[in-house]
């Protein structure tokens, strides 16, 4: 009998997740006690996520496409653990390194070389690791001389570079990142792209957010569409890059 192929084995799942932000329409206790005697609503809630439903699996590289405010960091936080949903679960296997804001995960008064230890250490690596990988890291980062100096002098490209080196040279399985590659330069780009290119055939899960139509169509198979905190699509990319460019915000 033919062998059918068989679904790669989940990484993520996401299961009705909903996320509720709430919207305070006062900003001073005075403000409050004045809507609360005119009977007017101090705050609103708003679903950014409304019913989220997918898997992704080992060897994926998924993109998460949508127009702003669509919902597309907030769903990539709830991957990473940083905020949690309001109904429904997401389940990880694996370690997640995430690349969600440009300097996060930095302290400023610390140098680039103290920032590597504890990013590392943050994403689970030991000190003999790190100390074996160091060189790697600040080769790959392009810091240069720069990593002796306190990262509150460094450009937003130079954080990214030094932060998407650690998380690379750490054992992850899921990588997440968001649009923060934009920061960095071409060359930079080109030399990120062929690195996950690498992770993904290593059975490694890339979930990427970005608005760089051309870079995800290259990278990623697969494209989730968002509006409006649902998701409208999930297929191949080419698709749905066609159904994001469809649809209004
Ligand atoms: N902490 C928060 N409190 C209230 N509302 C929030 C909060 N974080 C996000 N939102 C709202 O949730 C919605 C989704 O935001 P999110 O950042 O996930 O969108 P996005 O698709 O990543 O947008 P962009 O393309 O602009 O980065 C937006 O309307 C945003 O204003």
């Amino acid at each position: 009998m033919p062998r059918t192929s068989e679904p790669p084995l989940p990484r993520i799942i996401i299961e009705g997740v909903r996320k509720t932000y709430t919207l305070r329409h006062t900003h001073s206790f005075k403000e409050t006690f004045v809507a609360w005697l005119r009977r007017k609503k101090v705050s609103t809630s708003f679903d950014a996520l409304q019913h989220i439903d997918l898997t992704v699996g080992e060897s994926e590289a998924v993109a998460l496409l949508g127009y702003n405010g669509s919902g597309k960091s907030t769903l990539l936080k709830l991957v990473s653990g940083v905020l949690r949903p309001d109904r429904g679960r997401v389940l990880t296997r694996g370690r997640v390194a995430g690349l969600i804001e440009v300097g996060a995960g930095f302290h400023p008064d610390l140098s680039g070389r103290e920032n590597v230890y504890l990013n590392a250490a943050i994403l689970g690596m030991s000190k003999t690791e790190i100390d074996a990988r160091f060189d790697e890291i600040v080769e790959f980062s392009e810091i240069g001389e720069f990593i002796d100096t306190e990262v509150k002098h460094y450009s937003s490209g130079m954080f990214v570079r030094l932060a998407f080196s650690v998380a690379i040279h750490t054992e992850l399985d899921i990588l997440l990142v968001d649009e923060v590659l934009a920061v960095g330069d071409a060359p930079f780009r080109e030399k990120c792209k062929a690195k996950i290119r690498e992770l993904v055939a290593a059975g490694k899960t890339l979930f990427i957010v970005s608005h760089d139509l051309s870079m995800v169509a290259e990278l990623c198979s697969r494209g989730l569409v968002l509006r409006r905190g649902e998701l409208v699509y999930d297929g191949a990319i080419d698709d749905a890059i066609d159904q994001l460019k469809a649809i209004t915000r």
